[in-house]
């Protein structure tokens, strides 16, 4: 079995991961990742018991009990290039020997559950409820760096996308991953569902002008008029389309669910999001632990 050198797969002195500080007996199968690092805090308020707290960086972790099922919860921060490494870390944790430095013989599949903010891209989707992610659209390319990206994405999907914006050629080319079925299956029922749009920055890649004009003007409008089999685009965030990607390639499950904070066709934002996004935390847990 390949040896993984130190470079490629950094280890602390104290035997935890890089930058997650964790350590292999650290983390539950099931996970719950938020971007927001006071939002971990928020969730492990409605845990019966927290177990471990662990913080570097904007990655901070919990693990604990909600109603008996052991759960984790993992702060992103924002963007795809930190999802990279929150779930390859998390991946390497489950299913590198980290002492030996060799991939394990038996692979653990790990539960990702997203719980975000977002913005709505249909004017029919109120703000301060709930969004599950069918399918991610990526525009941050990351994916595209990996060997097998073609083999998990949808292509017929990709290229009728591409045709129907127009899709400027010195973008990333964007890639379209499906939710796991079972999560998904488990987490819709309040959801109104659709493809979500992960971005690579909040202003211009998500169409909005404050100062700086952006290349298309029209790019929402666009993206809201399309459709294919039944799908249409429903919101815009950062992060959805890495995690399915990743997860689908390491043999994991994943989902999102983002609260609509802010409505972009109509031009309107959530008085108070935070209440809100607490129900549809309690919702995912109750969901999760029955
Ligand atoms: O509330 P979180 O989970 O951070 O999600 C959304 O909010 C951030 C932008 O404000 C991005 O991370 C986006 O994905
Ligand atoms: O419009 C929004 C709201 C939250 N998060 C995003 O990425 N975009």
């Amino acid at each position: 079995m390949k040896q993984i050198q130190a470079s490629e797969l950094i280890v602390n002195p104290d035997g935890s991961i890089f930058h997650l500080h964790l350590k292999p007996e650290d983390i539950a199968d099931t996970i719950i990742l938020v971007g927001d690092q006071g939002r971990v805090d928020m969730i492990g308020g409605f845990f019966d018991e927290i177990e471990l707290t662990r913080q570097n960086r904007e990655f901070r972790s919990i693990t604990g009990t909600y109603k008996g099922k052991r759960i984790s919860v993992v702060s992103t921060g924002i963007g795809t290039d930190n999802i990279d490494i929150v779930i390859n870390e998390l991946d390497a944790l489950a299913n590198i020997d980290l002492e030996k430095r060799v991939v394990k013989d038996t692979h653990t599949q790990l539960s990702f559950v997203r719980i975000g903010t977002s913005g709505a891209l249909q004017k029919d989707i109120p703000v301060d409820t709930p969004v599950i992610s069918e399918i991610a659209c990526g525009f941050d390319g990351l994916l595209n760096f990996y060997a097998d990206r073609d083999k998990i994405s949808n292509l017929v999907m990709e290229n009728s996308f591409l045709e129907h914006m127009n899709y400027y050629k010195k973008l990333a080319v964007p890639y379209f991953v499906d939710a796991d079925p079972d999560l998904y299956s488990i987490l819709k029922p309040g959801c109104t569902n659709g493809i979500t749009i992960s971005a690579p920055g909040f202003y211009g890649p998500q169409g909005r002008v404050l100062r700086l004009d952006i290349k298309d003007p029209d790019v929402n409008d666009k993206i809201s008029d399309f459709k294919l089999n039944g799908h249409r685009f429903t919101n815009y965030e950062m992060e959805c389309s890495a995690i399915y990607g990743l997860s689908k390639l390491l043999g994991h499950r994943a989902v999102t669910i983002c609260n609509i904070i802010a409505n972009r066709m109509r031009g309107e934002y959530s008085k108070d999001y935070k209440e809100g996004l607490k129900k549809t935390i309690t919702n995912v847990l109750d969901r999760l632990s029955y």
